[in-house]
């Protein structure tokens, strides 16, 4: 087998990783050489620019990725990327290219590879997520076009979530909708499905149990893992629902949204760019959308903006820990969740009723392990790594049916 090319493309970002070979089945084996991410594509974002590291998380240089046009586009990234691997001495020629593709709607709970029918099916949920699904979708018909004898493999945000009960996956709406496909999919299943995955190394054995995983990134959500499944999440038909995001509302009132369409006269696409783009800790601190940004600035609003945040967490977390019936282990993961320590402090403190102490000094230095050592529930910080999962499905399903 040759490399593995991942792609985890956003509306303005396209994140890789390179991989070589692995060398059996397991996650570890997959071998690292590249991890590149490309910010500020697409017009009004900024200057382009491209960050790359080797597989030891040293900066690397790669001739055919510098000198950037300020204008660069998600087509011309990828183009530039493809280049790169296809001419870097180094590198193996590709086996297959797996994409994080966000909504895999009622059809696809399990990594598929991909065909022009099953690219066409998934570009009919664009939107339920219209800041990832179809940025998520042009590389995989760009690379089709170009090289179409290339192996494409699909791993879904919603497929881990597919073990839900249902009483957690359907809404209380008409039943006629429920049989539709109107249901609560919940996101984030690969940053979940690693960290499930990988939590028994961090915690020294496997936890079993009741576990709330608090994936906070750009986008975020929670998901109640009960004996290594699944069992309720805070994000549901779009990744919208639950928590207050980077921009996005998190859940509303229904009425809330019906009024402004009636009463303030609102077009459906102007209450999706607010509730998107202009909402969540960008809306509510009127700052930016940036957790840094928020904790560095000394305004008032940048507190009020953090704590509606955490509030809204800790809150949901007494619902994750009701539907399991108790809370054994939470654990912190993605960008804020790995490295912003005042609020998982804030969240720990709002589990305080659940039997969660923190050690703050091990909290203060992001240490695995942050909750004190008599604490009945375990808090824990686990870096995710949603690029070597796809790596990992996509290596599986061209080995032969991983999925
Ligand atoms: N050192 C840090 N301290 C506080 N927040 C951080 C830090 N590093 C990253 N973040 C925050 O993490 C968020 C981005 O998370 P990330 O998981 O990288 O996002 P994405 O959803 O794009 O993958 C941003 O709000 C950013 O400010
Ligand atoms: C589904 C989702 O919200 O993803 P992200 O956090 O990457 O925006
Ligand atoms: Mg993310």
């Amino acid at each position: 087998m040759g490399d593995i090319l991942v792609i985890n493309s956003g509306s303005s970002s396209l994140k890789f990783g390179l991989y070589g070979a692995p060398g059996d089945p397991s996650l570890a084996s997959l071998a690292l050489r590249y991890r590149g991410h490309f910010a500020g594509l697409g017009h009004g974002q900024g200057a382009a620019r491209l960050t790359l590291v080797d597989g030891q998380g040293n900066s690397a240089q790669a001739p055919a990725l510098q000198g950037l046009p300020g204008d660069l586009d998600h087509h011309d990234a990828l183009q530039r990327l493809l280049d790169w691997i296809s001419q870097a001495p180094d590198l193996a020629d590709l086996s297959v290219v797996g994409h994080r593709v966000v909504h895999g709607g009622r059809h696809y709970q399990a990594p598929v590879r991909l065909d022009a029918t099953i690219i066409d099916e998934l570009a009919g949920l664009n939107s339920l997520a219209p800041l990832h699904q179809p940025y998520c979708l042009a590389p995989t018909r760009r690379l089709a076009e170009r090289h179409p004898t290339l192996a494409q493999v699909a791993c879904f945000d919603t497929a881990f979530h597919a073990t839900q009960p249902q009483v957690a996956r359907h809404y209380a709406l008409p039943r006629e909708l429920t049989e539709r496909g109107l249901i609560r999919y919940g996101f984030h299943g690969l940053s979940y499905d690693y960290i499930n995955r990988v939590m028994p190394e961090h915690l020294g054995g496997h936890p079993g149990g009741r576990a709330i995983v608090a994936h906070l990134g750009n986008g975020a959500s929670l998901c109640a893992i009960q004996d290594g499944q699944s069992v309720a999440s805070t994000m549901g038909f779009t990744a919208i629902e639950g928590l207050a995001m980077g921009t996005r509302s998190g859940s509303l009132d229904p009425g809330l949204v019906l009024h402004l369409i009636r009463q303030e006269g609102m077009s459906a696409e102007e209450v999706e760019t607010m509730l998107y783009q202009r909402s969540g800790l960008r809306g509510v601190s009127g700052i930016s959308g940036d957790m840094r940004e928020l904790l560095a600035s000394p305004a008032l609003e940048a507190r009020q903006a953090i704590d509606l945040y955490t509030y809204r967490i800790t809150r949901e977390i007494g619902s994750l820990a009701a539907a399991m019936g108790g809370l054994d282990h939470l654990i912190f993961t993605a960008g804020i969740g790995e490295h912003a320590a005042p609020v998982r402090d804030a969240i720990c403190q709002g589990c305080d009723w659940l039997g969660l102490s923190l050690d703050p000094t091990a909290n203060q230095r992001h240490a695995t392990r942050i909750s004190t050592a008599d604490s009945r529930v375990g808090a824990w910080v686990i870096p995710t790594d949603e690029e070597r999962m796809i790596a990992w499905y996509s290596a599986g399903m061209v080995a032969g049916g991983r999925g």
